[in-house]
């Protein structure tokens, strides 16, 4: 569920991401010739030998024109519109497009549409140190403004290195290519060479760009797909491993509660096989000898009878609280029923099973029991060599105890005597 909702989010984001990035997130300059630090002017072939007149007109809208005489004389005629940045060239790479609002009109050549050339002039001192115009290195493009819709809108990327350029500049290999990092000039000029007049129109240059390149935008949608998706396996691993971990808790919660006697909270009957299978397959038969000792309370039923039922559940908690702190960590004991338990010693022969039981007898005898009772218990033990005899050990350590009771009672008695 969680991932089917990350998942539309991520689609969604990144749908949004890109449609954003393409139209909202953009930058744009306006380049007029009348912003802050541009100059706008214009230049014709006079200066190369020619005979062709640019003047510069400019009505009350504003919008920039040049009108053009455009006379034989220099070898390939031309005139030019500039605007030149004169507070610090203008980085380009931080733009994409550039969208012109261009009307041209004019002689050609063979009737169609007249023609201009946008030149973007790059400065950079590997050209040659002095940065005259004519070592700014041209990037063209060259189109007919009447044949489109304006405005007109190129990729920078579209604009080439002026090959008449390149010949009069040879460049070593990395300064070579298309370069926008420093443009000085941007320039609108006369795209044929047929004498008459031209005029040419330039109501506005819009240059356009991203506030994140396009290519690092993808790369960080991937890098928030990879995160997100990393960050939803980590914490859907994390609550996988915290139900299991509270299921195990809770299973084995159930398990020990299962295998415990309530009252006493010694292991019941189950709770001592339990133990006994995990020992052996520990130890197997290093166990060996094992003794098994059954104690019962004597007389219990009377106390029962005498001080009630709670007396007598008192006398069992105490009496299985002796037992176990009197007793080594790896003897099992066990509430085998009624006032009657269970201990199973491992590595233990019967003799000193037998001491074991006497200790444990005395103890009793200085246990303060409640109500200032007097409580005894018969003892009866058995030894099994192997895992073999381990059932007619239980038997025989029931019987020995049994025989103890016959015997008189708060005694111990061991099968082999
Ligand atoms: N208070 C209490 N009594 C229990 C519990 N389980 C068994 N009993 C009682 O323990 C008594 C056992 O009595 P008997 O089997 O006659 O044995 P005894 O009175 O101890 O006599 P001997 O074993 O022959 O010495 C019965 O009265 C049971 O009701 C228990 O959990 N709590």
């Amino acid at each position: 569920m969680v991932l089917r909702w990350l998942l539309a989010l991520l689609v969604v984001l990144t749908g949004l991401g890109l449609y954003a990035n393409e139209h909202w997130m953009t930058r744009r300059l306006a380049l007029d010739g009348r912003g802050p630090g541009q100059n706008l002017h214009v230049v014709d072939d006079s200066g190369s030998g020619g005979a062709s007149k640019a003047e510069l007109l400019q009505d009350g809208s504003g919008v920039a024109a040049m009108r053009c005489d455009m006379r034989q004389g220099y070898a390939w005629p031309f005139c030019e519109m500039q605007i030149e940045m004169r507070e610090g060239d203008l980085d380009l790479t931080r733009f994409t497009h550039i969208r012109l609002w261009l009307h041209a009109e004019g002689p050609t050549a063979d009737g169609s549409p007249a023609q201009v050339r946008v030149f973007l002039r790059n400065f950079n001192p590997g050209y040659a140190p002095t940065g005259g115009v004519v070592n700014l290195k041209p990037h063209e493009i060259n189109f007919a403004p009447s044949a489109q819709s304006a405005p007109v809108e190129f990729r920078l990327s579209q604009f080439m290195v002026s090959s008449w350029w390149a010949q009069a500049h040879p460049l070593p290999v990395p300064l070579m290519g298309p370069q926008l990092d420093r443009m000085r000039i941007f320039s609108v000029i006369t795209g044929g060479h047929v004498p008459g007049q031209h005029l040419i129109r330039l109501e506005r240059v819009e240059l356009i760009g991203n506030w994140v390149a396009p290519e690092t935008f993808r790369l960080a949608l991937l890098g928030l797909w990879m995160v997100s998706l990393l960050g939803y396996l980590s914490w859907e691993g994390w609550t996988v491993r915290g139900r299991l971990r509270r299921s195990v808790t809770r299973t084995l919660a159930l398990e020990k509660l299962a295998l415990r006697d309530p009252l006493t909270q010694v292991a019941n009957r189950e709770g001592l096989s339990r133990a006994m299978d995990l020992l052996l397959r520990a130890q197997d038969e290093l166990s060996f000898p094992l003794s098994v000792v059954f104690v019962d309370v004597d007389h219990f039923k009377r106390i029962n009878d005498e001080y009630g039922h709670e007396i007598g559940d008192q006398v069992l908690t105490l009496l299985a609280r002796t037992l176990r702190a009197n007793l080594p960590r790896d003897d099992l004991l066990a509430r085998w029923g009624g006032e009657e338990f269970v201990i199973v010693m491992p590595q233990t022969p019967a003799e000193e099973a037998v001491a074991v039981a006497e200790r444990l007898r005395s103890v009793f005898a200085r246990t303060e029991w409640p109500v200032r009772l007097v409580v005894t218990a018969s003892w009866g033990v058995a030894e099994a060599r192997s895992q073999a005899d381990l059932d007619t050990a239980m038997r025989e350590a029931d019987q020995a105890m049994y025989r103890a009771k016959h015997a008189g009672r708060d005694q111990v008695i061991s099968a082999s005597a």
